[in-house]
């Protein structure tokens, strides 16, 4: 009869932790039963238990969703990404799949293509330079204890912020990018965005809530703003205004590992230069894709799906969870699920 009854309370404990490989459960050396009193509240939600964070780190992710570490990505390789990005722009190479988005102050001008019109790409999956840093060692060894072994890349960027016109349309309004996908438990994605200079308040840093990844996914819609907004910039409308903000100055190659429920968003830039970084969003490959119909994720799949629609010239409705399948890539283990 103590056999059962251990199980049950086992699986009572663990249920209530929600990860499996959390914390500490321990059976008694002789009896072999589970004892209340050998059992260690588990302290890690947020993060997996491996030997590459310090314990101060792992603390600070977890209270506050974000992670800075210092001098991560060598400058060779962001100097390959800039050259890389340029012949985008350039339209020396064109990638399949790759999005180009502009600002929405000049997007339906007419001039020759260059950086000074580019304002992201997206979606640089197929283009093996850009997609190295997916697949750059340094960032994975720090996105697995986020993601654990199965680590897919779900989503790309490159955001080359543009010298504001005036119109305040650099801004990126405060957001969770959980908004933006179809899959889950949050808990297993993590974005990685690399800094590809220096950026501070002036050329419009990333700018945090720290601790909201603790909260919901709020629904999410444009901003108000007077001088326009670029397309699917969607914010969060009602975010507590006494948040503490922090503005993350970081150096050319400082990486900053987030939760995607984290509340962020990121200044204008208020220099002549275009301010740069890259950054991708992975998740375990044992995550699950979840339908958004009837949540506040709705208004943004219509966007994304008739986006995919235009471009992919679909006649049949394509679905988020098909145009998401299609364009995440494996860097590391198996590909179980997503
Ligand atoms: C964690 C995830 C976080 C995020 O993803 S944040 C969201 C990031 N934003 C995006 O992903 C936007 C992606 N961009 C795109 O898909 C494309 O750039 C976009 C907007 C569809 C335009 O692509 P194309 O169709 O190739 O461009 P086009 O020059 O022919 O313009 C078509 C119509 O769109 C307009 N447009 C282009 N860029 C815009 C912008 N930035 N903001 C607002 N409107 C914009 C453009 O004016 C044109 O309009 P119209 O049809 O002539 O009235
Ligand atoms: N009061 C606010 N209400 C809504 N969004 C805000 C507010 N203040 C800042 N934000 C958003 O937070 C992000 C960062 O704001 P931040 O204050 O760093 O930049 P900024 O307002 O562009 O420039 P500045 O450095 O002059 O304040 C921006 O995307 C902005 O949209
Ligand atoms: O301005 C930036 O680099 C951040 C953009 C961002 O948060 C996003 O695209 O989801
Ligand atoms: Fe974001
Ligand atoms: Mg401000």
């Amino acid at each position: 009869m103590e056999q059962p009854r251990a199980a049950a309370r086992l699986q009572i404990v663990l249920g209530h932790l929600g990860r499996p490989s959390a914390g500490a459960v321990v059976a008694h050396p002789t009896t072999g039963t589970i004892s209340s009193a050998s059992f260690h509240p588990q302290q890690f939600q947020y993060t997996l238990d491996n030997n590459v964070l310090t314990l101060e780190q792992r603390k600070f992710y977890e209270e506050n969703g974000f992670l800075v570490i210092k001098n991560l990505v060598p400058d060779a390789d962001i100097q390959r990404f800039r050259n890389e990005f340029e012949k985008i722009c350039r339209k020396e190479v064109k990638p399949l799949g790759l999005i180009v988005m502009r600002d929405v102050t000049i997007s339906k001008s007419e001039y020759a293509p260059s950086e000074k019109m580019t304002t992201k790409v997206q979606d640089f999956q197929e283009d093996k330079e850009l997609f190295r840093y997916c697949t750059l060692p340094e960032i994975l060894k720090y996105v697995e204890c986020f993601t654990g072994p199965n680590i897919m890349a779900m989503h790309t960027m490159l955001i080359n912020k543009p010298p504001d016109s005036g119109k305040k349309t650099s801004r990126h309004p405060l957001h969770q990018d959980l908004h933006y996908f179809p899959f889950r438990p949050s808990n297993l994605i993590v974005c990685a965005w690399t800094a590809m200079e220096h950026i501070d308040r002036n050329n419009g840093c990333l700018v945090v809530l720290p601790g909201t990844h603790k909260g919901s996914l709020k629904p999410h819609d444009y901003p108000k703003w007077e001088g326009g907004v670029n397309k699917m910039f969607h914010g969060i409308q009602d975010y507590e205004e006494n948040n503490a903000r922090v503005h993350l100055v970081m150096e050319k190659g400082d990486t900053v590992f987030f939760h995607p429920l984290l509340i962020h968003g990121s200044g204008q830039n208020k220099t002549q230069g275009f301010r740069k970084a890259i950054s991708c969003h992975f998740a375990s490959a044992d995550c699950h894709y979840i339908d958004v119909k009837g949540t506040s994720q709705e208004n943004i799949e219509k966007e994304v799906v008739g986006i995919a629609n235009k471009f992919h010239g679909a006649e049949n409705s394509t679905d988020l969870k098909d145009i998401w399948m299609f364009r995440a890539r494996l860097v590391k283990g198996e590909r179980t699920n997503l």
